[in-house]
């Protein structure tokens, strides 16, 4: 096991031994929003499938007209039809937006271009041939590889498989996150909170985030500082879970137990303590090919080191890096004066270039004054603190989570 590791080290890591899920399953396509395709899709029709009109107005063929030319109307088409027959020169169908373009016709006249009565039309000028004329196939030909295996599929994928007239599609399944709250100082929202207790904010936090993030737990429990207890608990949703993302006994204490829960469960340990505050304590390790990411307790730690570190697993295991946070420079608006022996991420808020620290609470254990930050400073270590007006890097995190 590697200790006291650079939080880059820590990522690689975790991208080493993460691997992406590849179980696959059939899907309806109303249901296949942000799922990855697990087949390449191959247009099996021409889109469209034949030759129609852009307008409402009246098709024929162009040879010959020009300004007053009459030609007579032998018909009608509307979409969702076909014309009988072969229309020929001097002759004329009136026809609608969508509909298919008959035999022999080779353009459009729009209809508030031109005069008609019941039996014939007059043309104002002459026509070009396919004017106002969409063709088979000009969207997509059939036997061409629409969408790739592998893609992402959001709303513009969906259309374009609808309009290829497939209703189900072969997709990767979603990663099936479990999330584990340690800590028998823990209640439950909602009970009574006895003597030396404290509410579990991370459950929801981390529960929340992963929503925000597109995904949902598909277990989310807590458990107390018993090791057993721990491991056993683990050992149970492994068998419904891709990953599990812990938080809380993770460092030194007596009762910091995850120590002994990786004994227990058999785990590769791959590291533990990340040179980083908050969350230095972060642990990973492998059990039985499961990724096992455990993250301190303290909300605030929790919710940067899953930022940090549970993105980057997560982005590897659904094979969508949009989930790894992107990383900018900011002009700082004013100081921070305390001195970073560590590297340290700490909260704040960026606006159009700009970033203000809006708050001198910085704690791992406080959550409160993250409310309006939608960014992480990274200081780097031995800073002697920033100064107003300064370029700093910064780590963007999608939700304000406010
Ligand atoms: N002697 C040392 N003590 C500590 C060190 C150290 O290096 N030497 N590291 C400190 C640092 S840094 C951190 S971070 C914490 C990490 O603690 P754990 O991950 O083991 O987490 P806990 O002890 O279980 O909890 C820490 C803190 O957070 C509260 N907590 C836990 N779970 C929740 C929850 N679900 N909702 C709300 N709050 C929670 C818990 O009550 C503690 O106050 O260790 C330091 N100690
Ligand atoms: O590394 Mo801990 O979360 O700062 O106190």
């Amino acid at each position: 096991m590697e200790k006291n590791i650079e939080l880059e080290h820590a990522v690689e890591l975790i991208r080493k031994h993460a691997k992406p899920v590849s179980r696959i399953k059939r899907l309806p396509i109303t249901e296949a929003l942000n799922y990855r395709l697990a087949e390449d899709l191959i247009a099996p029709i021409d889109n469209p499938p034949f030759n129609r009109s852009p307008l409402d107005g009246f098709t024929f063929n162009h040879a010959g007209s020009e300004a007053g030319k009459k030609l007579k109307i032998i018909g009608c088409v509307y979409a969702g039809e076909a014309f009988e027959g072969y229309v020929k020169e001097g002759e004329a169908v009136r026809i609608m937006t969508g509909a298919p373009i008959p035999e022999g016709c080779d353009c459009v006249i729009r209809l508030e271009d031109c005069t008609w009565d019941d039996q014939e039309i007059m043309l104002p000028k002459a026509m070009k041939a396919y004017e106002n004329f969409c063709f088979k196939g000009e969207d997509y030909t059939a036997q061409t590889v629409m969408i790739h295996k592998g893609e992402r599929l959001g709303p513009v994928h969906l259309g374009i498989i609808a309009s290829m007239g497939i209703d189900q599609i072969m997709v990767y399944d979603a990663v099936r996150v479990g999330l584990l709250v340690s800590g028998s100082e823990i209640v439950q929202p909602g009970s009574a909170l006895g003597p030396g207790k404290i509410y579990d904010t991370n459950l929801t936090l981390l529960t929340s985030v992963l929503a925000s993030l597109g995904m949902k737990p598909v277990l989310a429990d807590f458990v107390c500082d018993e090791a057993e207890a721990v491991s056993a608990k683990i050992k149970a949703m492994m068998k419904e879970c891709d990953c599990i993302i812990t938080t809380g006994g993770v460092s030194v204490g007596d009762k910091d137990i995850f120590h002994k829960v990786v004994q227990l469960l058999d785990a590769e340990q791959l590291f533990w303590r990340v040179k980083l505050k908050p969350g230095t304590p972060a642990m990973f390790s492998m059990v039985e090919g499961c990724p096992l990411l455990s993250l301190s307790g303290n909300p605030f730690a929790a919710l940067v080191t899953f930022d940090l570190m549970g993105r980057e697993l997560l982005a590897v295991m659904s094979g969508n890096e949009a989930l790894v946070p992107k990383r900018q420079t900011a002009i700082l608006k004013q100081p921070f004066q305390k001195r970073s022996g560590n590297r340290r991420f700490i909260r704040a808020q960026a606006v159009k270039g700009e970033v203000m620290i809006n708050s001198d609470k910085h704690s791992s254990g406080m959550l409160a004054s993250m409310l309006g930050c939608n960014c992480l400073i990274d200081i780097a270590a031995g800073s002697e603190g920033l100064k107003a007006g300064e370029t700093v890097k910064i780590v963007m995190l999608e939700e304000n989570y406010e």
